[in-house]
């Protein structure tokens, strides 16, 4: 008998008539089954051998010391740090280590070897708050912390299994030096075990955190699998992103199933990105837009031999058009691919269906239709810890609600609108409106506040605030800003204010944002 499920999906679009869902037109990935006991980290090293390349190629550079590693090292290194951690510290299966650091050599090693022990990773800003900190720790509840010597003076709390410098001589043996007794034990991982808790920003003001699964990893570096292509020499990726977000934390993954080399910039910086790209002969580039329009516009870019660059793979916030084409003029060579949030095009990856629904009836719609976008598949996260509220607000029968407005044309390529929920993506970094607004609100002389995202060429949105001031208040715009600076990470600042007499609001009291941008817009142009 015929599949109608199959026969149903046009070939164009990835559209079912049926069932109204739309379906990936990319090879299906090969994965191991749902509830198989293998870890995200064997099942990654399994598919690096479809690659052409040996463990000998280089697998992490660090750029600024030109310090690098093999994979055979990092493979070593990896499981040389699994032993020692499970004899000296007892770690083991669920418990959950936070990590705070920037890009260095030594963080994909440790995801590594946590992963394979069923130790969920759980990395973060190491720029966040003492009190972004505090609630982290109350969501994820670690048992042990592995810091950097800047950072750990900000961990609010003691952990079972102690805290680790990572930055020190005793981290760099731990890596090297099986201890005595030490061995590597073979620890029964399933696919359902949860492997990372990542952060959100937290569009109600309160951060959340994301359950990621081993199977959302093994379905992640599945795609990259079946997408990979055909290259003469292994790719050499200048990360920009740091590894506590999603875009570098799956990049890391990506870089093992292909074996490509990774240069790490500690802290992102265009002159010295460019001397990497020269130095390292980059033919990669994982960037959010603003990095490209950065290096559209700077000079530095002409004082370096960029030749070996094929490609930027660009993530996180949208690429403008204009941006795009700007930027192909300038570096006629370089490819630019776009993974998410971009409004023009994307198609569905390997393994993901989507729906638009409308966000009145509920209804699954057609192509040509907005709506808000829903997605299930493998690599869709498994919930909120700690907040079964939220999850089930977000994860309805198994499809994720984005809260974005979106469509797909009849060729299947997806088209994000707008966004249902307040957010302000400041250079690739979510910031919620809701937390700074909690933050105004504590001020004595501020009656009311509102924040929006107000459009900025290089960031993409900066935070803008709307102040109601009380009556006989002076406060100005720079107090304001460094107010808000004090208590926030340094992504979140507020950088513009406007003083009204009252803030825009319906009658239930909800902001009306729509209003304010246009206020935000009008005055803008009456300061020209
Ligand atoms: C590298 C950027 C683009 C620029 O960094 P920057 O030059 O340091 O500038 P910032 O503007 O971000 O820094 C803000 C402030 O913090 C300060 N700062 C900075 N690092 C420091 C410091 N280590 N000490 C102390 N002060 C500091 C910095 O000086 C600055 O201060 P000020 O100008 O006074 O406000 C940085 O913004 C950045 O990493 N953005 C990317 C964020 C990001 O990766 N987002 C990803 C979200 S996840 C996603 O979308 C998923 C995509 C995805 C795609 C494909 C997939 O397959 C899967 C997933």
């Amino acid at each position: 008998m015929e599949d109608k499920t199959e026969t149903s999906i046009d070939p164009k679009s990835g559209f079912n008539r049926a069932t109204k869902t739309f379906h990936s037109l990319k090879p299906p990935l090969h994965l191991p089954p749902p509830h198989a006991t293998i870890s995200a980290p064997s099942y990654i090293l399994s598919l690096r051998r479809n690659s052409p390349w040996s463990d000998s190629i280089t697998a992490l550079i660090d750029s600024a010391t030109g310090r690098h590693l093999s994979y055979a090292e990092f493979i070593h290194r990896s499981e040389t740090l699994a032993s020692n951690l499970t004899s000296l510290f007892a770690l083991s299966k669920y418990d959950t280590a936070l990590i705070l650091s920037p890009n260095l050599i030594h963080v994909p090693i440790l995801h590594f070897a946590l992963l394979s022990l069923g130790v969920v990773v759980s990395p973060t800003n190491p720029l966040a708050t003492r009190s972004d900190l505090t609630r982290i720790v109350r969501l994820s509840k670690p048992t042990i912390a592995f810091a950097t010597s800047a950072s750990v003076n900000k961990l609010p709390d003691e952990f079972r299994h102690g805290t680790v410098l990572i930055d020190s001589p005793e981290f760099e043996s731990l890596m090297s030096t099986s201890r005595p007794g030490a061995k590597l034990e073979h620890v029964e991982v399933s696919q359902s075990d949860v492997a990372a808790i990542l952060y959100s920003s937290g569009t109600t003001g309160k951060v959340k955190g994301v359950m990621l699964t081993h199977r959302n990893l093994t379905a992640m570096a599945g795609v990259y699998d079946v997408v990979r292509a055909k290259r003469e020499k292994p790719a050499v990726f200048l990360y920009t992103m740091p590894f506590f977000h999603v875009f570098g934390f799956t990049y890391s993954l990506r870089a093992v199933v292909l074996l490509e080399t990774v240069v790490l910039m500690e802290r992102f910086g265009l002159r010295r990105a460019m001397e990497a790209i020269e130095s390292f002969r980059v033919t990669h580039i994982a960037a959010v837009p603003s990095i490209m329009v950065a290096m559209m516009k700077d000079e530095v870019t002409a004082a370096h031999d960029l030749s070996s660059l094929e490609c930027v793979a660009c993530g996180a916030a949208p690429l403008g058009k204009d941006t795009a084409a700007t930027f192909k003029s300038k570096f006629p060579k370089v490819l630019v691919l776009q993974a998410r949030r971009c409004r023009t095009t994307g198609k569905l990856m390997p393994g993901v269906e989507a729906k638009i629904v409308n966000p009145h009836t509920g209804d699954p719609m057609f192509p040509d239709e907005q709506g808000e976008l829903w997605l299930r598949g493998p690599s869709i996260m498994k919930g909120y810890v700690g907040d079964p509220e939220a999850t089930s607000a977000t994860l309805v029968d198994g499809w994720l609600r984005t809260g974005d407005l979106c469509y797909f044309d009849h060729e299947g390529f997806l088209y994000v609108l707008d966004r249902f929920k307040d957010l302000i993506k400041y250079k690739g970094y979510q910031v919620a409106p809701a937390e700074l607004e909690q933050l105004l609100h504590s001020h004595l002389e501020i009656n009311d506040a509102a924040v929006i995202p107000y459009p900025d060429e290089e960031a993409g949105q900066i935070p803008m605030a709307f102040v109601v001031r009380k009556p006989q208040s002076s406060l100005d715009e720079a107090e304001i800003i460094d107010f808000v600076a004090k208590q926030v990470a340094p992504y979140k600042k507020i950088r513009r204010v406007t003083f009204v007499d009252l803030i825009p609001k319906n009658a239930a009291g909800k902001i009306l944002r729509k209003d304010l941008n246009k206020i935000a817009l009008e005055r803008s142009i009456s300061r020209l």
